[in-house]
């Protein structure tokens, strides 16, 4: 390129105790360009942008942004240098309000003689939401009111109302549904119209082809080439990702003819169920030996309906009920039931974040394993799933919160495969996931399904419902809108019909 670059890397490294994460990486990022960074779980893509935005220490190396080295101290730091970030995990802190958390950091520009003015910011905050479309958050409420989609939202606004020169985007669009999506891709599109420059991250190679101008690959902590959109297709940037040639067998490839079929016994099902704002007489099954999706807009309720089956839901009506009569109400009959359950909000709703891989992958099947429980015993038992999902870790003494993204949901996976649940219900399971471990999670659960074993497949993604469902429920506002089965021709648009 002829022009100069915005931001320079120079031999940006760094290291976790043993673990080097960044060796060395050198790279240009261009104004006027999104570049997209992709690499396997753990390849030190997060490691390498969190540095540039203060999240954590710069190892060693340089980052020059218009000619001046930056090292931010912290994330405001770096909002002050002109670099935001979307992060991956929830970006938001709870117990503050919308706006609160908007401005966090930056709320001297509502201090009228040391009082702060929090109208005007309430004011602000909103007037940004709603050019954005997002009105219908409001900044006055308390954050926690919202779901993970919209704390997200919530983070796109905040990254980029002070104009940043480098936006990174980490592995946010599959926390998002199509519309929350399409916003962010806006606000992507228009930071480089501005002439300014986008990071992003993502596992989706047809997105990172849409998306992106120049494409950089890590593999391992090393920086492996750069290439041009226009010069590659999807198999070229796996084979660059892995390092080799990869098979594109992801999804199931039979089609039974369901005409035929006795129906298996039902496993769970769920009738009359109602949250309060959320559900709306919702009723679902699913049977044994059987994978069943359900999808649809943000606000449809999906999440919901996967939280209620657990019996992790407030304020619901309605039942929940097993093939042998049993009615799941709490958590504590749903897990002595056999039932796995993957939150769409890892860090918060899934993981013991500050506890180590081994108490995250025993905790639930330490009751199977009898009474007499040793260290040596526990840490094989961890051990082994920690390896059946490759968990890529120092070993399983490691803290879960020094995980990469993909990591933490392949810990995730670990404990309920370890447990041996004959029920899973799974939101979001590939989220933030590598196409590598994609292969493997889906003939996982084909596996499962031939064990005879319940799955239920709560997925933003169209092309995963498709690929590996049965049946999938398309909800709408709080309702099931259609009941869709699995064939060759079934579309993308067959689904979108019935979430509209
Ligand atoms: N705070 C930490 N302490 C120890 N090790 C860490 C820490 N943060 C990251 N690592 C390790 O550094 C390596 C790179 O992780 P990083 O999060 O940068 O990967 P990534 O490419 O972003 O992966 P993903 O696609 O899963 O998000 C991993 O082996 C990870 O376990």
């Amino acid at each position: 390129m002829d022009t100069k670059p915005l931001l320079h890397a120079d031999k940006i490294d760094k290291s976790f105790g043993p673990t080097h994460a960044v060796k060395e990486v050198s790279l240009d990022f261009y104004p006027g360009e999104i570049h997209a960074l992709i690499g396997e779980n753990g390849s030190g893509k997060s490691t390498f942008t969190n540095m540039l935005t203060g999240i954590i220490p710069i190892g060693s190396g340089t980052f020059t942004l218009e000619g001046e080295q930056v090292a931010p101290r912290n994330q405001v730091d770096a909002n002050h240098h002109g670099i935001a970030i979307v992060v991956q995990e929830t970006g938001t802190l709870s117990g503050l309000t919308v706006a609160e958390n908007m401005f966090l950091g930056d709320e001297d520009q509502f201090m009228h003689h040391g009082v702060k003015d929090t109208a005007a910011m309430n004011r602000r905050a909103q007037e940004l939401l709603d050019s954005y479309g997002l009105g219908s958050i409001k900044a006055t409420t308390v954050i926690d009111h919202y779901g993970f989609e919209e704390r997200k939202l919530v983070e796109i606004v905040r990254s980029t109302y002070f104009d940043p020169k480098v936006l990174v985007v980490d592995e946010t669009t599959t926390a998002l549904s199509q519309s929350g999506r399409d916003k962010l891709f806006e606000v992507m599109r228009h930071v480089r119209e501005l002439g300014h420059c986008v990071i992003f991250i993502s596992h989706d190679m047809s997105e990172v082809l849409d998306m992106s101008d120049r494409i950089s690959i890590l593999r391992d902590g090393d920086y492996i080439t750069t290439v041009e959109k226009k010069d590659v297709d999807e198999e070229q940037l796996k084979t660059l990702m892995v390092g080799r040639k990869m098979d594109d067998h992801y999804y199931r490839t039979d089609y039974p003819d369901y005409q035929s079929l006795p129906e298996g016994e039902v496993a769970i099902k769920a009738e009359h169920l109602k949250v309060p704002g959320q559900l709306d007489d919702v009723s679902i099954c699913v049977h044994k030996g059987e994978i069943v999706g359900i999808g649809g807009l943000s606000e449809c309720g999906m999440h919901e309906v996967g939280k209620a089956l657990f019996g992790a839901s407030y304020d619901r009506e309605g039942t929940v009920t097993l093939s042998d009569g049993t009615e799941v109400n709490d958590i504590n009959t749903a897990i002595n039931h056999s039932i796995a359950y993957t939150s769409k909000d890892r860090d918060n709703e899934s993981l013991l974040i500050n506890d180590t891989i081994e108490d995250n992958i025993t905790l639930p099947s330490m009751r199977d394993m009898g009474r007499f429980l040793s260290d040596k015993r526990l840490h094989a038992f961890a051990e082994k799933f920690a390896e059946a999902m490759s968990v890529k870790m120092v070993g399983v003494d490691q803290y879960v919160s020094a995980l990469s993204g993909g990591n933490k949901q392949k810990v995730v996976l670990a404990r309920w495969l370890g447990k041996g649940s004959e029920i899973l219900i799974l939101d979001s399971p590939t989220r933030g996931i590598d196409i590598k471990v994609k292969a493997s999670i889906y003939s996982l659960l084909e596996k499962m399904r031939s064990e005879g074993k319940a799955v239920l497949i709560i997925s933003e993604e169209i092309m995963e419902l498709i690929g590996m469902c049965d049946r999938i429920y398309v909800m709408k506002d709080g309702k099931v809108n259609g009941e869709l089965t699995r064939r060759p021709d079934l579309t993308e648009q067959d689904l979108i019909a019935k979430m509209v």
